[in-house]
């Protein structure tokens, strides 16, 4: 039977593509590619596929083509087979997004996997959306007896759990058949155990082989190490400076060892290790744990981009990659990290029903916010429970966690800035009990010497961090991005139990994530994309945050499955929307009055003139006295605030970091923007008359 042929047009101006940032895969096929035209043709049956799996030949159009700038993208075959072919190393960003949006209309069951050079550059369609199974896909009863008949014992005996997840089992399955796999499934899901039971069984039954876990936190390395030795199996950890043959002294390799990619990068040993456990045919797998981070951890491009080249080098080892919040362009970028393997994608929705997810809206005064934040800490739903406070400064993680600890509650902290005694300390404290709340960093950067460590991430918290009795994440700074926010918030509520996810969201934290950005010498252009998909997300208060959060993952998800588990439709009729150009107009006016008088004022400074407050600070120079002065009187703070937050996002206003030679801090100040001539049209702002935490449903682990 003829099979179907599709012929796709995709219009694209001519452009060369920028040379490839990073260095080509050793195996990567060196692409001929025209300036004017990429055309991509397959032959009609598969065979040649077997032979050149990744071999794509680029032709010139032909020339009695009209429109020379239209791209002839021809596919033939099984359309899902030569979607997995497509490959290329130098291709227009907008021609893969079209391609996949001509995909998505005509092969939805498709996954297409479009590799890029650099993985980072192109953008997806935005109506791909994966729609995953209505119920988590039943499993084939063969694959469920051969992977109980080979594994179950240990996962009864050692694990200690009652059965396989659908998941668990068919990654498992692929695993014991020496597949390479990639497994997206939501944080708190069980993918470890995908790896581990692996581990365990090729040690066993494979004369004593190991897996080598590359994990991209040291806490996260810590945190299951901790945990497999209370389930009496072995794992080392690479991480000091001793050299791996010390560690490994002992005659038998252990079932696992873990090494963060920078160790592989940067300790010669370690790698000669690896390949020295390859010849001698001892090495079982290699797998690459919280995967997402080969994308999204940008700054440490080099160490992910050289470790994960492993797999070139050992391509005789099955590899099994794993993450918990993955964007289709990061799954993308993990196939481009893992090519020229195709592994099997498992997949199911990275939804968590049962962790509530709520935005509050965080004061601009720091002393207020705290405030709210201990308010909350005191009700009952958090009160004596455990849970995880995320700011994204060192220097605001120490003082939040003494104001709550002056407050009486059982809190510690955990940053970069401490050493790593400390770090596992508070760790320990934390994971044991012996305190309910510990307040981290994210990732920030150590300085040494004035020189930046690319060490950064192996000593954050959050991700990966394992604690089944964590009943609540809260992000007291805005997160970095919705990957972030997905992976942090998914310390909660990992026995399936109700937990709360809450985000304080105030625009003006964008600048503090921005200037880190900045410091970390990140690439600043795609942090602020990160960030401004988070603001998006934040300000949206029509949209149930579940379609948001889903969507961004390339989820598409039914609003009617939320069921009041978000604060935006626990709270849809205390909605308010309320139109605020008048007073956009007076705030613009006085700000514009102030800084022609030379007064540089903060947010909350220019807030108390505005709102007409009788204090110390809008007693000084004459502000009592501008005609503007208590012009928006009429409204309350919060809405007030919402205003100021609106023109800082139109960049009506923008705030700016200056120092006075008679203080050592700096401050932000409030100064008019590049928009501040702009005719202020239909300003509006969008609150909840109060707000409602959404409860969260327990599910079944
Ligand atoms: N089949 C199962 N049945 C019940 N509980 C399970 C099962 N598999 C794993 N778990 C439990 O789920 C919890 C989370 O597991 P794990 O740390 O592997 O999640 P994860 O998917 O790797 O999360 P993350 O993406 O955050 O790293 C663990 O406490 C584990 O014991």
């Amino acid at each position: 039977m003829k099979r179907p042929r599709l012929q796709v047009y995709v219009e694209i101006p001519r452009m060369r593509p920028p040379p490839p940032k990073r260095p080509r895969l050793a195996t990567w096929p060196s692409t001929p590619i025209s300036s004017t035209t990429l055309v991509h043709r397959s032959d009609d049956d598969d065979d040649d596929a077997g032979e050149h799996p990744h071999t794509i030949d680029f032709e010139q159009p032909e020339p009695n083509r009209k429109h020379k700038s239209d791209h002839l993208v021809e596919f033939g075959g099984a359309i899902e087979s030569t979607i997995r072919r497509l490959c290329s190393t130098a291709i227009d960003p907008r021609l893969v997004a079209d391609i996949r949006f001509v995909l998505a209309k005509h092969a939805p069951t498709a996954t297409p996997f479009i590799a890029s050079s650099s993985p980072n550059q192109h953008q997806r369609a935005p109506d791909h959306l994966w729609e995953p199974p209505a119920t988590s896909s039943r499993l084939d009863r063969r694959v469920r007896r051969a992977v109980e008949s080979r594994c179950g014992l240990a996962l009864r005996q050692t694990f200690l759990l009652d059965a396989f997840h659908p998941f668990q089992a068919q990654a498992i399955a692929r695993g014991l058949e020496g597949e390479d796999v990639l497994v997206v499934a939501p944080t708190g899901s069980g993918k470890s155990l995908c790896f581990q039971l692996l581990a365990l069984h090729d040690h066993v039954h494979g004369g004593g082989k190991v897996t080598v876990v590359l994990s991209p936190l040291r806490a996260l390395i810590k945190d299951q190490q901790r945990h497999l030795a209370e389930k009496g199996i072995e794992a080392i950890a690479l991480l000091t400076n001793q050299p791996p043959e010390q560690l490994l002294a002992a005659q038998t390799l252990p079932p696992l060892v873990f090494v963060t990619p920078e160790k592989v990068q940067k300790c010669p040993a370690v790698k000669e290790l690896i390949v020295s456990w390859y010849e001698a045919g001892l090495l079982a797998r290699l797998v690459f744990d919280e995967a997402h981070c080969a994308s999204t951890q940008r700054f440490r491009d080099d160490a992910f981009t050289e470790s994960w080249r492993l797999h070139v080098e050992l391509p005789n080892v099955p590899i099994m990659a794993l993450t918990g919040s993955a964007t289709p362009q990061i799954i993308d970028d993990i196939r481009y990290h893992l090519s020229p393997r195709i592994p099997q994608l498992i997949r199911i929705s990275q939804n968590r029903p049962n962790c509530a997810l709520t935005v509050l809206r965080k004061h601009t005064n720091e002393t207020a916010a705290i405030g709210d934040l201990v308010g909350l800490l005191q009700t009952s739903s958090f009160v004596g429970k455990c849970g995880i406070i995320f700011r994204t400064r060192r220097s605001a993680c120490e003082k939040l966690a003494r104001k709550l600890r002056d407050r009486g509650i059982s809190v510690c902290h955990y940053h970069a800035g401490m050493d790593e005694v400390e770090r596992d300390e508070a760790q320990e404290m934390w994971a044991s009990g012996r305190c309910d709340v510990i307040v981290a960093t994210v990732s920030s950067y150590v300085f040494q010497g004035g020189a930046h460590l690319l060490t950064s991430l192996e000593i954050a918290f959050g991700m990966g961090i394992n604690k089944t009795n964590v009943r609540w994440v809260i992000h007291f700074d805005f997160p970095k991005s919705l990957v972030n926010l997905d992976q942090e918030a998914g310390r909660a509520g990992r026995d399936g139990g109700p937990a709360q996810c809450i985000i304080y969201y105030n625009f003006g934290d964008l600048k503090h994530l921005l200037e880190i950005a900045q410091r970390d010498n990140q690439d600043t252009t795609l942090a602020l994309q990160d960030a401004l998909a988070v603001v998006r997300f934040c300000e949206d208060k029509s949209t149930c945050r579940r379609v948001l959060l889903l969507r961004h993952l390339g989820e598409r998800y039914r609003v009617d499955d939320c069921r009041n588990t978000c604060s935006t439709c626990v709270n849809a009729d205390r909605r308010v929307e309320e139109d605020v150009t008048r007073a956009a107009s007076d705030a613009r006016g006085l700000l514009s009055a102030l800084t022609h008088e030379g007064r540089d004022v903060t947010v909350q400074h220019f807030l108390q003139i505005f709102l007409g407050r009788k204090t110390a600070c809008t007693s000084k120079n004459g502000h009592r006295e501008k005609e503007l002065f208590g012009a928006g009187g009429d409204m309350s703070p919060d809405v007030a605030e919402l205003v100021v937050a609106e023109l800082l996002r139109r960049d009506v206003f923008r705030e700016v970091r200056k120092g006075y030679a008679t203080s050592k801090w700096k401050h932000w100040y409030l100064e008019l923007g590049d928009e501040a001539e702009a005719e202020l049209r239909g300003v509006k702002v969008c609150y909840h008359k109060s707000q409602r935490l959404p409860q969260a449903r327990p599910c079944q682990k």
